[in-house]
């Protein structure tokens, strides 16, 4: 680790930095003794969350979103880049480091009925973690997960129930208390509402923004939903193809987007609801969600990326340099963006 790096990450409230990280998967491409080629699903990606805020993600199916929070987790290894937990370098942990690691940053996926055992009590589940980690006598730990599910908005009626007794949002609640019983500073949320009925996502929504305010747990926020990114975060990266294309303060992005894509994700999400107030129209929010397949051209493959800025054959305001050179992401008025407009 770089100690004076490490001072600076905490003078400034970061929790968790992530510096020019890749992910690139191997690609077979035919028979014995052909070259590889790489799908490049996170290419030289670089942020930081700030102490209690959230830092959401947004874009497109496959633009990388997931990988990135795998590679926070540590979930999958690094090709790439380093990633800095309040100023340690965690990119290569292992052992009890990586243990201790797992404590304080927890995931909450977009599939609740997936990530809980099925044959597992929702005391059991609830408990392990506890016993894992051995942070609470064995004696409280009953105490300790019915007031984690009191937490979620559940109680004890739970404890002896198996998962498939519960309906899509109270698993994902389940799921909730299970990254709470070690007490995180970070939550990576991956989707958390997408596989939730809509009338279901609001609900959860809150309970995340009230955890985050009562717990002061930072989060980072993956979602193509742009209404919940705007009603929920703090500072926003939109990606394309594997890299950010543009990273603001929630409101300058919402009000000024500079990058052709972010206008276009936007403008596919007309009427993106008033702040500071949970969405009262939850039940449209399929009508915010960027579409995976926007009608005019389709989303190039990260197997194939096109020249130049990767964005170019969808953007209506390309011109000659386009397609040659790629775009680097410079501050333009106090937000980041990789377009040669700027
Ligand atoms: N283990 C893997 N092996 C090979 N390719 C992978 C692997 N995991 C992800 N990919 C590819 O990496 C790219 C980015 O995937 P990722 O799941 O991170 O995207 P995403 O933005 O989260 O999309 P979605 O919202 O659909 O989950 C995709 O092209 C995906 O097919």
């Amino acid at each position: 680790m770089h100690k004076g790096k490490a001072i600076d990450i905490m003078e400034n409230n970061i929790i968790l930095k992530v510096d020019s990280i890749k992910k690139y998967f191997p690609v077979k491409t035919g028979g014995f003794g052909r070259p590889h080629k790489w799908l490049k699903a996170v290419d030289g990606v670089s942020f930081e969350v700030s102490k209690d805020r959230v830092f959401a993600i947004v874009g497109e199916s496959g633009c990388g979103k997931s990988t990135i929070a795998r590679l926070v987790l540590r979930l999958l290894p690094l090709t790439d880049g380093r990633i800095y937990f309040k100023g340690e370098d965690v990119s290569h942990l292992s052992g009890d480091s990586l243990k201790k690691f797992r404590r304080s940053v927890q995931i909450v996926f977009q599939d609740p009925f997936a990530s809980l055992n099925p044959r597992m009590r929702i005391i059991d589940t609830l408990s392990e973690p506890f016993k894992i980690h051995k942070i609470v006598p064995k004696q409280d730990i009953k105490d300790r997960v019915v007031s984690l599910l009191e937490k979620v908005g559940l109680n004890s009626d739970a404890l002896n129930r198996y998962p498939h007794e519960f309906s899509g949002g109270q698993r994902q609640r389940i799921c909730i208390a299970r990254a709470l019983t070690v007490s995180p500073e970070l939550i990576v949320a991956d989707e958390p509402l997408s596989a939730l009925d809509v009338s279901i996502q609001a609900q959860i929504l809150n309970l995340l923004q009230n955890i985050k305010r009562e717990s002061a747990i930072s989060l980072v926020f993956i979602s193509h939903d742009l209404k919940v990114v705007h009603y929920l975060s703090d500072e926003v990266a939109v990606m394309y193809l594997g890299k950010i294309v543009e990273k603001a303060k929630t409101e300058d992005l919402f009000e000024s987007p500079r990058h052709p894509y972010t206008e276009l994700l936007l403008s596919s999400a007309p009427t993106i609801g008033v702040r500071h107030k949970a969405p009262s129209n939850m039940h449209r929010a399929t009508d915010f969600r960027v579409s995976p397949h926007m009608d005019f051209v389709d989303i190039p493959s990260p197997i194939d990326i096109p020249s130049g800025c990767p964005f170019h054959p969808r953007c209506a305001k390309r011109f000659d340099v386009c397609d040659k050179v790629i775009p680097e992401l410079k501050d333009i008025d106090s937000r980041l963006v990789a377009c040669h407009l700027y």
